[in-house]
């Protein structure tokens, strides 16, 4: 059963994709016939949820509208990012009302509904959560291409999103990081700094985020298997 009234769904698409290194925003690649944004969009309605926010650079908003409203999510709601995730977050914070807010890249689309229904879980029971994957590799600190010491990966985690907090804490906590000037990559470094304990969500190791070049390669394969193309 689905139980998702009390949380806002932020889905963050206004980055630039640099590290991409194409003539497209990685946001509107495609997957399934559909831009990441509204692929990702269209994944959490499915899920049953009925407030879900979509923050996009400011120069996408009216094409992104279109495409939303040529695949019938008219209910989604748009929203312009800023300059770094960070501002992009808290812009869409403000379309934000209701207990519990979820904040997901669009640039993970391979996300599964397991996983976010785990999240919300411990994110509704202590307030912050994240889903997490523990690090598999060998680890190495190097300088100048030349291993110079060996990390213990025993404690080491990659954190993913969906991240799940109670709404009043991380506006509170992006209130806070605003007049610190502090910056951080993601919103459970937000919140620590706040001194709140953030709990981590064992994800699949698929919930990668599309990120270089040859990420492109996880987009043509899961097309292949949930698509059902070739
Ligand atoms: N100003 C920004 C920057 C990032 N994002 C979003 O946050 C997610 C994760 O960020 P990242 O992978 O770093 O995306 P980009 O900033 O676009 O990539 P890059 O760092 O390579 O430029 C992405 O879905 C991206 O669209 C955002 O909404 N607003
Ligand atoms: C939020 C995030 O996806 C968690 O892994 C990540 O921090 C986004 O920013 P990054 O600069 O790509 O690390």
């Amino acid at each position: 059963m689905k139980h998702y009234d009390d949380v806002d769904v932020l889905i963050m698409a206004a980055g630039t994709g640099s590290r991409m290194n194409l003539d497209v925003k990685k946001q509107w690649l495609t997957l399934c016939g559909q831009p990441l944004f509204s692929y990702v969009a269209r994944m959490f309605q499915a899920l049953g949820f009925t407030s879900i926010t979509l923050v996009m650079h400011e120069d996408d908003l009216a094409r992104a509208q279109g495409v939303l409203h040529a695949q019938g999510l008219d209910a989604i709601r748009l929203v312009a990012g800023g300059p770094d995730r960070q501002t992009s977050v808290r812009n869409g914070l403000l379309a934000c009302v209701r207990t519990i807010v979820l904040v997901h890249d669009a640039a993970r689309p391979f996300l599964c509904e397991e996983d976010v229904r785990a999240v919300i879980a411990r994110g509704r029971a202590t307030g912050a959560a994240t889903l997490g994957h523990a690090v598999r590799d060998t680890l190495v600190k190097a300088e100048r291409e030349t291993i110079v010491a060996r990390v213990d990966r025993e404690q080491l985690y990659q954190l993913q999103t969906p991240q799940v907090f109670r709404r009043e804490l991380l506006q509170r906590a992006h209130d806070e990081a605003l007049r610190a000037g502090a910056v951080a990559t993601d919103d459970t470094s937000v919140v620590e700094r706040l001194g709140c304990v953030v709990e981590i969500v064992g994800g699949a190791a698929h919930n990668l985020k599309i990120t270089e070049p040859s990420d492109q390669l996880f987009l043509a394969m899961w097309e292949a298997v949930q698509c059902g193309s070739d």
